[in-house]
């Protein structure tokens, strides 16, 4: 499919702008966005169907979404009016990043918000899979009674071994050593301990010293399916896999079999291969039925903090690079902080990334006599984009010559 048409218009009113918002994201987004003068919003539960994901984003000008709606190329390419997308969440994976940039969709979401409610999640379920928890609570839901301290353990003591030790796996860092946990932690950069933490070179040497391992890697072909049935085989004897990160990076089949053969004691498993696409839908794994499993459905970021500020801080940034262009903390795009425009029209120009696109912009002012009243650049590997403003009497003529200019991916006008 063709990509979009820079010619198309861009310019609207705010309550022509129609945003998508998907997979139940919080009302504070609804409220925020209306608050700015963004009213024209669809709000659903859950996520679509390809199909139907294809015919509502066809007419969107922003989408947001979370962690089971996937962007993909072709989806994207049937979006001609997609601005921007806003990830109500950490990840980014669902979404094709190479394809939006291509495509000058800008793409934002929030790093941070949910950080502390997978950490504390992770301890807990440290706690409970040292105990047997899972098991024993099984038991006595059918009438059974399991009062033993056989395979139950305190966390004092036991080694904890991160496998990525960015923001969630550091926050984990810190709690579990105020329960006296020894932590190490294995990550591609070399990062600064924080307390007693302590890295180690290579994942094999994690997973052999480890009593506990929990995983908080993000999801790249790197990381895809990096916990296989050798690196499972390595871990201790009786020992604990926790995985709240993505489920690609485990492979289950292989960790349902050693729960089984008793070589794991136990896990807790948030995320999965395959997800429902919302609360209606089965939910089918290897892992079901088995004890020593705890099993939760993707709800390590699912706090009504972490959503309502999740909800504040995305539609923030859509509403801001809506309002003035601003792509403070893009995620596939060129940052700019901009000012306010008050007097001027803004022009913002998405390019490929290629020679001779910035001096054709530039020879529309020149060529046209148009005075530039400022101008920002930034450019990335794929992209440029550049702002320009001008004079209210000449945004008109300058945004049909700058949709013309060669490698033009998108170009609107705010005023
Ligand atoms: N279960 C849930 O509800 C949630 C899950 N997540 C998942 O957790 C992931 C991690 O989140 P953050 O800590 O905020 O991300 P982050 O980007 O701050 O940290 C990730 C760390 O993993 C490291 N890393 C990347 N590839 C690696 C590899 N192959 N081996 C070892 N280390 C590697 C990075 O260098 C980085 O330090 C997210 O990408 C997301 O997929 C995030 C929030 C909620
Ligand atoms: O923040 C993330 O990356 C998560 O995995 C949380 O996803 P969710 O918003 O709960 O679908």
């Amino acid at each position: 499919m063709a990509p979009p048409d820079p010619k198309q218009k861009q310019s609207l009113q705010k309550d022509k702008i129609r945003i998508l918002l998907l997979e139940g994201v919080h009302q504070t987004a609804v409220d925020l966005l209306a608050s700015r003068g963004y009213t024209n919003v669809e709000h659903l539960k859950t996520s679509l169907p390809e199909e139907e994901l294809i015919e509502k984003i066809s007419r969107a000008h922003f989408v947001g979404i979370r962690s089971r709606t996937q962007l993909t190329r072709k989806v994207l390419e049937n979006a001609p009016k997609l601005i921007a997308i806003g990830c109500f969440c950490i990840g980014t994976n669902q979404v094709d990043l190479k394809a939006a940039t291509e495509l000058g969709i800008a793409v934002f979401n929030a790093p941070y918000s949910n950080t502390r409610s997978v950490a504390e999640l992770i301890i807990a379920e440290t706690i409970f899979a040292l105990r047997g928890i899972p098991e024993k609570n099984t038991v006595c839901h059918r009438g059974g009674w399991q009062k033993t301290a056989k395979g139950s353990y305190e966390a004092r003591g036991k080694t904890l071994g991160i496998v990525g030790y960015g923001a969630i796996g550091s926050q984990v860092s810190v709690l579990a050593e105020s329960l006296g946990m020894r932590v190490i932690f294995f990550d591609v950069i070399t990062k600064l301990p924080l307390g007693n933490a302590s890295q180690v070179g290579s994942l094999d040497e994690l997973l052999e010293q480890a009593d506990v391992v929990s995983l908080h890697v993000p999801e790249t072909p790197s990381t895809r399916m990096m916990m296989g049935p050798d690196q499972i085989a390595r871990m201790k004897p009786g020992a604990i896999l926790l995985n709240a990160s993505r489920g690609t990076v485990v492979d289950i089949e292989a960790l349902a079999e050693a729960l089984k053969n008793g070589n794991l004691a136990g896990t807790a498993i948030d995320v999965f291969p395959v997800e429902p696409r919302g609360n209606e839908d089965e939910f089918v794994s290897p892992l079901r039925g088995l004890d020593n499993a705890l099993l939760t459905p993707h709800i390590g970021g699912s706090t009504v903090e972490a959503q309502e500020n999740i909800g504040v801080e995305v539609s923030d940034k859509l509403a801001l690079y809506s309002d003035n262009g601003t792509t403070t903390s893009s995620v596939n795009f060129p940052e700019v902080a901009l000012p306010g425009h008050a007097g001027a029209h803004r022009l913002l120009h998405i390019h490929q990334n290629i020679p001779g696109v910035l001096s054709a912009i530039n020879q529309v002012f020149s060529e046209n006599g148009i005075n530039i009243s400022a101008q920002f650049l930034q450019t990335n590997e794929l992209v440029g984009y550049v702002v320009i403003d001008v004079d209210a009497e000449y945004s008109d003529l300058a945004l049909e010559k700058l949709k013309n200019v060669p490698g033009t991916l998108r170009c609107r006008v705010l005023f």
